[in-house]
């Protein structure tokens, strides 16, 4: 028996299929439940759309940025208001943008200000879930995997209720297109309870499906400066 396995065996000593089922993590995405050639397909796809998508990003000009970031700015915090309270007290996970994402870096500060803790995620390990790290204004941010800005390794750790997520695509249903690293699908997937996982992207990116896979959570929620697409109730 292997070491792996042999940290599965029953308390009694019996090793049947369900006791392995037991000791099977309930989050364990099983590649094999897949198959190949249409996940290969469905890959060739995304890489191809994820290409004209950050191009189409980068034509927006500074004027139409400012306005997105301004109106989804207003609806993030509605958002809150309404369905939270307005998060005071509670781990709001936002993200430093990269490559036009919409920024919204001022509301994160008036957040913090008014009593939302502020987290940023951080890819500690490769193809793996997120950790999440306290931001304030005063954070001095390092370089971390793909050169994003990340509050440093002193920052402490802390577990979101509330994670933004930045679409680079989105559909009507509510999945995300991302950066292709699985990062916040392995994340929602690990985080028990789930957190409550807001998209924020622009209106121009949504697509009419993204070709789900069984891997791919979707979003409680999708806003852009043109609306809010209300997904899912809950996680
Ligand atoms: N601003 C911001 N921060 C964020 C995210 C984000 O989307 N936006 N993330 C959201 O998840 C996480 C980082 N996501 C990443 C996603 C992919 C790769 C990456 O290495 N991409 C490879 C292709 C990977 C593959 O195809 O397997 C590449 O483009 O070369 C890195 C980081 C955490 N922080
Ligand atoms: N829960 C998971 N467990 C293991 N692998 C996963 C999981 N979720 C996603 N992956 C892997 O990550 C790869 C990329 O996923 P996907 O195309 O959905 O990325 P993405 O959502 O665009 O990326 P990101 O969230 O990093 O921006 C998938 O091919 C899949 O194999």
């Amino acid at each position: 028996m292997s070491e792996a396995f042999k940290s599965f065996r029953c308390q009694s000593g019996f090793s049947s299929p369900p006791c392995y089922a037991s000791g099977i993590a309930p989050d364990y995405f099983d590649p094999l439940a897949v198959d190949p050639q249409q996940a290969a397909d469905v890959g060739r796809w995304r890489r191809a759309e994820r290409d004209r998508l950050r191009a189409a990003r980068r034509g927006l000009s500074i004027a139409e940025r400012q306005r997105a970031d301004a109106a989804l700015s207003r609806s993030l915090r509605e958002l809150l208001r309404d369905r939270f309270d307005g998060a005071r007290g509670l781990v709001l996970s936002a993200y430093w943008p990269i490559k036009g994402e919409p920024d919204l870096r001022p509301l994160m500060t008036d957040l913090h200000l008014g009593g939302v803790e502020i987290a940023l995620p951080v890819v500690e390990t490769r193809a793996a879930p997120l950790i999440f790290r306290r931001w304030t204004p005063e954070t001095r941010m390092i370089r971390g995997h793909w050169n994003i800005p990340v509050p440093p390794p002193e920052a402490p750790s802390v577990i979101p209720a509330i994670v933004l997520a930045p679409l680079l695509g989105w559909s009507g249903d509510g999945f995300r297109l991302g950066y292709g690293g699985g990062y916040f699908d392995r994340t929602l997937a690990a985080l028990k309870p789930r957190p409550f996982a807001i998209g924020i992207g622009f209106e121009a990116a949504r697509l009419p499906t993204i070709y789900p896979q069984p891997h791919d959570i979707p979003l409680n929620v999708i806003l852009t400066e043109a609306g809010s697409y209300p997904a899912r109730q809950t996680g």
